[in-house]
């Protein structure tokens, strides 16, 4: 009954929208480790975007990082606690470009279908969430097609496009976030003073310039469209380590300190010298437990 009651005063409920600030800063903080920019920017940006009853431009995050370090982790976070039902909602759309966008001959096509695609679902529902993952295989210059829908312009669609949500995802940027933390461990510093200011702009440059990035030369960065750059930095020996202790509790192995060990033991860390980083994050946890159990 207060369900609704609420969304008969409240524009929040259209289209299964129950978002949950709360949730999700937990869910944040206590299921991702490691990236403490991450969490913050995450939690700070959604939180205040949608204390903002009409907001004048979406939100948009780019997420940056190696492989296997909570990218997908955290966009589904989002979903999970912002739409009644969560990752499945139909107002939580996902791209995959190999999948969805495979033929770079194609993109003048891809670009209409995009368009009128974004359009047509944020008619339906003004509350949407647009993933789009690998954006480093997008082919170049399709997704400047969205300018119009990101920036504070007055082209007025037929629709409110600004109460939106796009997640952009993307491995381009790891070498500088990696050298970042390289030298940060190397100095002895904790990782926690890694701050964001030290990387925007090297991450906006790098996807701008990189012409596999899928933001080669994109309207959108010259436009400082990109609400935030999220970097992922690289996770370490203890991180690997709380994933496969969490993994296994979820199988109810809670106590498998040996296979712990074992799984972070047989990770790979680089630079050699140091063997700081695990080159494939936590990704390859679910096949090692499988192996040591
Ligand atoms: N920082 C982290 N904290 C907790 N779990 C993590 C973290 N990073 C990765 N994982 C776990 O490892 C697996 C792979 O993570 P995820 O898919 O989010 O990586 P990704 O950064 O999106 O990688 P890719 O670029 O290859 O898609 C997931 O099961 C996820 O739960």
């Amino acid at each position: 009954v207060f369900q609704t009651v609420y969304c008969t005063i409240s524009d929040s409920c259209a289209c299964d929208f129950r978002p949950s600030i709360r949730d999700l800063e937990w869910d944040l903080y206590k299921n991702v480790y490691g990236q403490h920019l991450a969490q913050e920017i995450v939690a700070e940006e959604v939180a205040s975007f949608l204390q903002n009853k009409s907001p004048d431009r979406p939100l948009v995050l780019s997420f940056h990082g190696s492989s296997g370090t909570g990218k997908t982790l955290v966009s589904s976070m989002l979903g999970n606690h912002l739409y009644g039902s969560a990752m499945s909602s139909p107002y939580v759309h996902q791209f995959v470009p190999t999948l969805h966008f495979p033929s770079p001959h194609m993109v003048k096509q891809y670009r209409e279908e995009l368009k009128n695609w974004v359009q047509g679902n944020l008619t339906e529902c003004a509350r949407s969430v647009f993933i789009f993952d690998e954006m480093e295989k997008m082919p170049s210059g399709l997704i400047d097609v969205l300018e119009p829908f990101l920036g504070p312009s007055h082209i007025v669609f037929r629709t409110n496009y600004r109460k939106a949500i796009y997640i952009f995802i993307s491995t381009t940027g790891e070498e500088v976030i990696n050298k970042l933390a390289m030298e940060s461990r190397q100095a002895g510093r904790d990782r926690e003073e890694i701050r964001l200011a030290d990387l925007q702009e090297a991450i906006a440059q790098t996807i701008y310039n990189n012409n596999t990035s899928g933001f080669f030369q994109s309207s959108i960065i010259q436009k400082d469209l990109i609400t935030r750059f999220v970097p992922f930095l690289p996770l370490s020996r203890r991180h690997v380590e709380r994933c496969v202790r969490s993994q296994l509790c979820q199988r109810g192995s809670c106590g498998r300190s040996d296979v712990v060990e074992a799984v972070g033991g047989d990770m790979v860390y680089t630079p050699v010298q140091g063997q700081y980083f695990s080159t494939t994050g936590c990704k390859a946890v679910p096949a090692k437990i499988n192996f040591f159990l």
